[in-house]
């Protein structure tokens, strides 16, 4: 067994076990997750490409990984810390123990590390960019800097075959995204936010702006586009998708210290005042001061810290969650802010109104 080291940027250092057959150096940027279980949706969702994750629960692996919870192709993060990862994958669904799964994807981790001491270096110091390597390496990127989704290559896809049509707009989509959609009877293509400028030519009934990694004002150069499409065509945006609705708009993002990871945090409906438990992964949020001039309104807060957690516009039929409604890791409490999408969908098709 090959000892490794979690170093952070400020120096301060993590002892653990490597795995097997790796020896150069990783950096990424490090965030923890809080869920007890999602492990798999976790590594494989797109907005956690090129960080580096750690596990706060202490037993990560224990029913293995399975056929049905990919979220994408193949894993996302850089590298994953965690205290103790489990051999054997107790699951009858199970298809490979997470360890042979990293392995073979050629993803280094660390087990056998005080997950609970990193956590509390990343709450005190915030998200940072951090290094994995078998001898002590201290990282040398930028701190935090990450690239958007690269889609680049991808192409427009159609999925389903239902009467309402619409075209999700991919900045790193997480699969069950397109599930959730395919699931309430719609036809979906898949966009690259790239090819944004494709969408009037596909006629959609409505569109969803996905989530992803990154930094959301890295979208600056499609903005001027997607206030066409966001005046356009009844929209909801998802995490990144909601980020870059307020930044359309005029509104800003700020980046939070630490970010919110895991599957159990509280979300209040400012409308009704009820509270409902999401799922969330994300660094960056929408400042609420850089909402007072603009058309959109805040129309739920994190019970936590109550930073902006969805928007809805005055007039136009746009609404936004910074928390994940599909859930995939989580509580699938914010399921119907589909079906109130789809009812503005529904409502809004054929008139030409606002088109
Ligand atoms: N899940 C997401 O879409 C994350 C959005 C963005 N990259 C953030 O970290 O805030």
């Amino acid at each position: 067994m090959q000892k490794g080291y979690l170093t952070l940027q400020d120096g301060q250092q993590f002892q653990g076990e490597a795995s097997e057959d790796w020896a150069d150096p990783i950096e990424g940027e490090i965030v923890f997750f809080t869920g007890m279980t999602g492990y798999q949706e976790v590594l494989t969702d797109p907005s956690y490409q090129d960080q580096i994750v750690v596990f706060t629960y202490p037993l990560i692996g224990n029913y293995g990984i399975n056929e049905d919870d990919f979220e994408s192709s193949k894993p996302q993060v850089k590298g994953v810390v965690m205290l103790q990862c489990a051999d054997t994958a107790s699951h009858y669904k199970a298809t490979t123990s997470l360890k042979k799964y990293l392995q073979k994807a050629s993803v280094p981790f660390l087990t056998a590390v005080d997950t609970r001491e990193v956590t509390k270096a990343i709450r005190t110091g915030g998200t940072r960019q951090a290094a994995l390597a078998t001898t002590p390496a201290k990282p040398e990127g930028l701190p935090g800097k990450k690239q958007i989704y690269q889609a680049k290559g991808e192409k427009i896809n159609t999925y389903g075959q239902g009467t309402e049509h619409i075209v999700l707009i991919d900045f790193g989509f997480k699969h069950s995204i397109l599930t959730r959609l395919l699931e309430k009877g719609a036809r979906v293509t898949v966009v690259p936010f790239t090819e944004i400028h494709a969408i009037d030519e596909l006629n959609p009934d409505g569109v969803v702006l996905s989530n992803g990694p990154g930094d959301p004002k890295d979208t600056a150069p499609f903005l001027p586009k997607l206030k066409t499409v966001l005046e356009s065509y009844p929209t909801l945006g998802i995490c990144l998708g909601h980020q870059v609705i307020a930044l359309t708009f005029g509104g800003d993002t700020k980046k939070l210290s630490f970010g919110h990871r895991g599957a159990n945090h509280p979300v209040k409906d400012l409308e009704t005042g009820r509270v409902f438990l999401t799922s969330q992964n994300h660094n960056y949020v929408v400042d609420e001061d850089s909402l007072e001039n603009i058309a959109l309104h805040p129309c739920f807060t994190h019970v936590n810290d109550q930073s902006v957690e969805g928007l809805k516009h005055e007039s136009l039929p746009i609404l936004s969650a910074q928390f994940h409604p599909e859930a995939k890791p989580g509580p699938e409490d914010a399921l119907w802010l589909f079906d109130d999408f789809f009812e503005l969908v529904t409502t809004t098709k054929g008139e030409k109104a606002y088109v």
